[in-house]
């Protein structure tokens, strides 16, 4: 009963979201001009991108801050292999803010000068699938998952767009001498909202006064951004990525822990030895539960 079309376009040895590229760009990325004051937000999907945009957004744009300035968070932070919104990338403003899923050997080469800035937000895993299956379930362009069980094979083989999560994350992290990169974690995110956008704006060098970082975290908790709709995708999913059903948003439970409500015992075991064997000897940190 599954129907075994992939919804994604392997190019460059990758998995991209299919109506969404535009081949040329992407045979052209390495090249892509970097300036100095750019910064990256990088993820697998499904880790924390929306809600990293938001925070950037908040620590860029006073405008947004103090909400005198109305503008969707993606127009501020656009994808750079997802030109959605047909942005002209070399005549924007500096700084430019990018997103980005792509692997560490796709993106452009002059982010190796070490000024532009990356953030990688990475996730636990099983939460990114439990996302990535509900995600996958809504959104048009994806194919849809099925059940758990189709859903975790093809996650963990990596028919998925954005490839094998491992890969990315171990890429990235085997690689973060090569770029100017700070790595944060969703779930500390979650734990300590504050602390993580203090530590983002350092890394940046932004100064904040105490009444921005009250503003940024206050701005970009799940229940503010999920009643926003400047932040929460909803109708950018509805108008230009395309859902399946009304139901479902792009801001769906943003919890730590609810894979547990979706993997059996058994699914969950062959999870763990299928990530200890790819993950045992780096050292990231996990949480599976707070
Ligand atoms: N503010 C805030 N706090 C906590 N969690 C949040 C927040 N904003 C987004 N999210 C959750 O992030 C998940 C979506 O991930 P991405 O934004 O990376 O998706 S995408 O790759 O850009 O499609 C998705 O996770 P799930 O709820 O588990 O599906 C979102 O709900």
């Amino acid at each position: 009963h599954s129907v075994s079309v992939s919804n994604y376009y392997k190019i460059l040895n990758y998995n991209f979201e299919f109506p969404l590229v535009d081949a040329d760009f992407l045979e052209n990325l390495d090249d892509f001009e970097i300036r100095d004051d750019d910064v990256f937000i990088i993820t697998y999907p499904k880790s924390g991108t929306i809600w990293t945009q938001q925070i950037l957004s908040l620590i860029y744009f006073e405008g947004h801050r103090n909400r005198t300035e109305d503008m969707a968070t993606l127009d501020r932070i656009p994808f750079l292999e997802y030109n959605i919104r047909k942005t002209d990338f070399l005549n924007r403003p500096s700084p430019r803010l990018f997103c980005s899923h792509l692997p560490y050997y796709l993106v452009p080469k002059g982010l190796k000068n070490k000024k532009a800035k990356i953030i990688y937000v990475y996730r636990n895993p099983k939460d990114v699938m439990t996302s990535f299956f509900h995600f996958s379930n809504m959104v048009v362009a994806l194919e849809a998952a099925n059940d758990m069980e189709h859903f975790m094979k093809r996650f963990l083989d990596g028919n998925v767009v954005g490839s094998r999560w491992f890969d990315h994350v171990r890429g990235w992290y085997e690689h973060r001498h090569d770029f100017s990169i700070l790595f944060m974690m969703y779930e500390e995110m979650k734990k300590d909202l504050r602390s993580s956008v203090l530590k983002i704006s350092r890394f940046l060098e932004k100064e904040l006064s105490e009444e921005d970082v009250e503003a940024i975290v206050k701005q970009s908790t799940f229940q503010n951004m999920k009643s926003d709709p400047k932040a929460n995708y909803d109708e950018i999913l509805k108008y230009e990525i395309g859902k399946r059903t009304d139901e479902g948003h792009f801001l769906r439970k943003g919890t730590v822990g609810d894979w547990k409500h979706h993997l059996t015992v058994e699914q969950n075991e062959r999870f763990d030895k299928i990530f200890q064997r790819n993950m045992k000897d780096l050292p990231l940190k996990f949480i599976w539960d707070l």
